[in-house]
């Protein structure tokens, strides 16, 4: 078994919608992001190549290469997922907590749940997505972004 966390900041900005955990979600602000900038994944993945010692998302996807611009990040997911199968793991679980005041997660959470399963070829019941407030202190607090924290155990297919 491996282990691996991840976490990933963006910030807000102008726009009408954010991408979190491949869930279109209508909103007051977009974020500022060379790819959708869906934390939520990007969380996931920095959780998934560390519990393989790949480095970061950054690194395999980097945002100075213009082939990530407005990239898709479940395509990044999924290039992640081939990398764990290729090495022998699949995913036992993942565990991912949304911070933000709003927009509230809750009402998407399955939607995502059944979104990053898929993209990880595993059960939904083995993805969790919760949300918390920062009870308005902080950047997250202040509106000023929104952040996500995963974490995965892999297990190996032996
Ligand atoms: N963006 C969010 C934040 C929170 N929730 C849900 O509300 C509960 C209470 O949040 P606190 O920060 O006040 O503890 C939390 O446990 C989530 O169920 C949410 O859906 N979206
Ligand atoms: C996702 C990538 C893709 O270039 O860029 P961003 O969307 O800016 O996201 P971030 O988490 O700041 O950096 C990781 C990059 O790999």
């Amino acid at each position: 078994m491996r282990i691996g966390q991840g976490f990933d900041v963006h910030a807000f900005a102008p726009g009408d919608h954010l991408m979190l955990g491949g869930e279109r979600i209508a909103h007051t602000h977009g974020v500022a992001a060379h790819s959708d900038g869906d934390v939520v994944i990007h969380a996931l993945c920095d959780a998934l190549l560390g519990a393989l010692a790949l480095g970061d998302i950054g690194r395999h996807f980097p945002p100075s290469d213009p082939q990530w611009k407005d990239a898709d990040s479940r395509d990044f997911l999924g290039a992640v997922a081939g990398m764990i199968e290729a090495r022998g793991y699949r995913v036992g679980n993942a565990d991912i907590t949304v911070v933000c005041e709003r927009p509230k997660i809750g009402p998407h959470a399955d939607a995502m749940r059944a979104n990053l399963a898929l993209d990880l070829n595993v059960d939904a019941s083995r993805i969790s997505v919760k949300a918390t407030t920062t009870e308005r202190l902080g950047l997250t607090g202040r509106g000023e972004g929104i952040a996500a924290l995963a974490v995965v155990l892999l297990e190996s297919l032996d």
